[in-house]
């Protein structure tokens, strides 16, 4: 299975995002981390931003709502042209529903689960997603430390997606790095969001290859 490579456009800078794009013109995705002040302690953009990146990316979108009520506010982003739409399970009032309207509009669904959110409660969900996203670090913040204890809840979500027969995505973010990205490949991610790690390199598209070649040899 090949690695696909997200960087975070948190950690862009925030008054050359079109600029900021282009540099990742190689990447697979651009991840966009939107958050609300309420779900999370930290406050990024919204749909007006977010529209207008959608008609200047030069790759597609993948959005984490990092908000509440996504019930009443994800679908818009598909509608804006996101590729991904990616909401958390703590904050879906009614999963499947959304789910199907993101699918409706053309987007691929995706949930997302905080650090000490079990997966299992969530499995029923993966005829009506096309990815799910393990945060590998609490949501909020860019540039903090990949948590290994996510591991095991990567490798659960890898066996019941295995066993499924689906063509489910498992999405890593936060702390993702040279040095981390094999051990979570290994556990049975195939995309994977960094941050700080790309846009903090000297050679952004060398960094993207090199995480792409590393987690590449290590996807099952
Ligand atoms: O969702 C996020 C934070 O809530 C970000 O996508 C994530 O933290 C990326 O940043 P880094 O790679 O620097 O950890
Ligand atoms: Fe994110």
């Amino acid at each position: 299975m090949p690695a696909l490579i997200n960087p975070s456009i948190l950690s862009a800078d925030f008054a050359n995002l079109e600029r900021d794009l282009g540099a990742i013109a190689t990447a697979d995705y651009a991840h966009v981390d939107v958050m609300d002040n309420h779900f999370v302690p930290n406050l990024t953009l919204g749909l007006p931003i977010f529209e207008r990146l959608a008609q200047v990316s030069p790759v597609p979108l993948d959005a984490h709502l990092m908000i509440d009520d996504p019930d009443r506010w994800a679908p818009a982003y598909a509608e804006a042209g996101a590729a991904s739409v990616t909401f958390h399970a703590e904050a879906a009032a009614a999963p499947v529903r959304l789910a199907r309207e993101l699918r409706r509009l053309g987007a691929r669904a995706g949930v997302a689960l905080r650090p000490a959110t079990p997966v299992e409660p969530f499995l029923d969900l993966l005829p009506e997603v096309d990815m799910i996203l393990v945060m590998t670090v609490e949501p909020g913040f860019g540039g903090q430390s990949f948590i290994d204890g996510t591991l095991p809840k990567i490798r659960r979500a890898r066996q019941a997606v295995g066993e499924s027969g689906l063509d489910v995505w498992i999405q890593v973010d936060g702390g993702v790095s040279r040095d981390t990205i094999e051990r979570a490949a290994d556990a049975g991610a195939n995309v994977f969001v960094a941050g700080s790690a790309v846009y903090g390199a000297d050679d952004v598209p060398g960094e993207i290859a090199a995480l792409r070649d590393l987690a590449s040899t290590h996807t099952h």
